[in-house]
């Protein structure tokens, strides 16, 4: 019934609008006059759609990327509203890399610390809705409402802050939980409720997926949650799977003899790695590539960390991180640390760890009241957020 006489409802609520605005033109008019694949018609194409949906409406334009438009909705049916972003492509040849990306997303449906697909719509470049408004597929994901790494380390640098080791500690944690939702995907249902990721010791790796797109604006913050390692320092996720790729599993034995597909697919732990090292030595652009150090036999990348003043640069640093970052690092990949050894023995850290852990002049940092205090003026409060 609704359906049925919704149509003509709509219409005379349109007219009277006009007529009380004097036919005066308003979204309505400028729509048409603009390009959807454009940042000047997301507004105009976006509002127009979802109003006569009733599910969101149009808040702000984000960004426009790579090849995408990223655009702030609100529900309205919730108060207050929550928030989604939708992502849309940025001109019609994109279209495909969008499709790509909700591929990707549904295999990932669940995964706590990757961004989560609320809907999307998968259409060809020229189709357009009902109302006619909206060519082409879109994605709606979940608000990630405390800002990317990239904007975090740069405020960290600006202040000079010395990040607690807790916060290194917590965000390395949600790092190895991506890389294992990246070789465990859950491939989980719409609207699955989310889970922390889990190595699988029985079955081993399913899938060795290499996100080929992690630098800093593409891990976010989301909120503060129940779980232990969430509670002081935000869960920390991954966005922007449009170039993403699964590649064969790694079927080379490591040197010791462990199959090395379980360290995943290596160039999403290097990366990662890199923007922990960035944060601990407030590095604000790409790290030299090709600097490579010997430790403990092996080479590793992370030359700060072993340059022969190290202790007088960071006299804070908690030993068991350079070690793991370092081991992340190491040139050939078959000598990194496996995810299972890593998430086991993270989590019984980030689980346990307390201010009484550390050196008595670095206690006072690392108490939970710093650690919230820092995440509170770093992550919690930053502008734009
Ligand atoms: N789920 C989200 N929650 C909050 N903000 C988001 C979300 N997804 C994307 N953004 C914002 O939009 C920006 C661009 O998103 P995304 O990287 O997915 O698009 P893109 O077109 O692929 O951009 P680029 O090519 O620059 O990486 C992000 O850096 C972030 O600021």
């Amino acid at each position: 019934m609704r359906a049925f006489f919704g149509l003509s409802l709509k219409k005379k609520k349109k007219s009277k609008r006009k007529k009380r605005r004097g036919g005066s033109s308003d979204d309505d008019a400028e729509w048409k006059k603009t390009d959807p694949y454009l940042p000047s018609g997301v507004k105009a194409h976006l509002t127009r759609h979802f109003r006569g949906r009733g599910d969101y409406k149009f808040n702000r334009l984000v960004g426009a990327g790579g090849y995408g438009i990223v655009a702030l909705l609100e529900d309205t049916a919730t108060n207050p509203p929550k928030r989604a972003i939708i992502k849309r492509a940025l001109r019609k040849d994109m279209v495909d890399d969008l499709r790509d990306e909700i591929e990707s997303l549904k295999r990932f449906r669940g995964s706590a610390h990757i961004v989560q697909m609320v809907s999307y719509r998968d259409r060809s470049a020229n189709k357009t809705s009902s109302d006619g408004t909206l060519p082409g597929p879109y994605i709606i994901l979940d608000y990630l409402e405390n800002g990317t790494f990239k904007d975090f380390l740069e405020r960290v640098i600006q202040a000079k802050a010395q990040v607690p080791n807790r916060v290194l500690w917590s965000i390395l944690l949600c790092f190895i939980r991506v890389c294992v939702g990246l070789t465990w995907p859950t491939r989980g249902v719409q609207g699955q409720q989310e889970q922390l990721e889990q190595t699988s010791a029985v079955r081993g790796p399913t899938a060795a997926i290499a996100h080929n797109d992690l630098h800093m604006g593409n891990v976010m913050f989301g909120s503060l949650r129940p779980e232990v390692e969430h509670s002081l320092v935000p869960i920390a996720k991954v966005i922007d799977f449009g170039a993403a790729q699964s590649s064969e599993l790694y079927p080379e034995p490591a040197a010791g003899g462990a199959p090395s597909i379980w360290q995943g697919h290596p160039s999403n732990t290097e990366a990662l790695a890199r923007m922990l090292l960035r944060l601990i030595t407030w590095t604000p652009g790409a790290l030299p590539r090709n600097t490579a150090v010997m430790s403990n036999g092996v080479e590793t990348e992370a030359a700060l960390l072993w340059a022969p003043d190290k202790y007088q640069r960071y006299p804070w640093l908690d030993e068991r991180l350079r070690l793991i970052i370092g081991g992340l690092m190491t040139r050939d990949y078959r000598n990194r640390p496996t995810l299972e050894g890593l998430l086991q023995g993270t989590l019984q850290v980030v689980s346990n760890l307390s201010s009484r852990d550390f050196p008595t002049r670095l206690q006072q940092g690392e108490t939970s009241q710093a650690v919230m205090a820092f995440v509170q003026r770093f992550i919690l409060d930053a502008e734009g957020n």
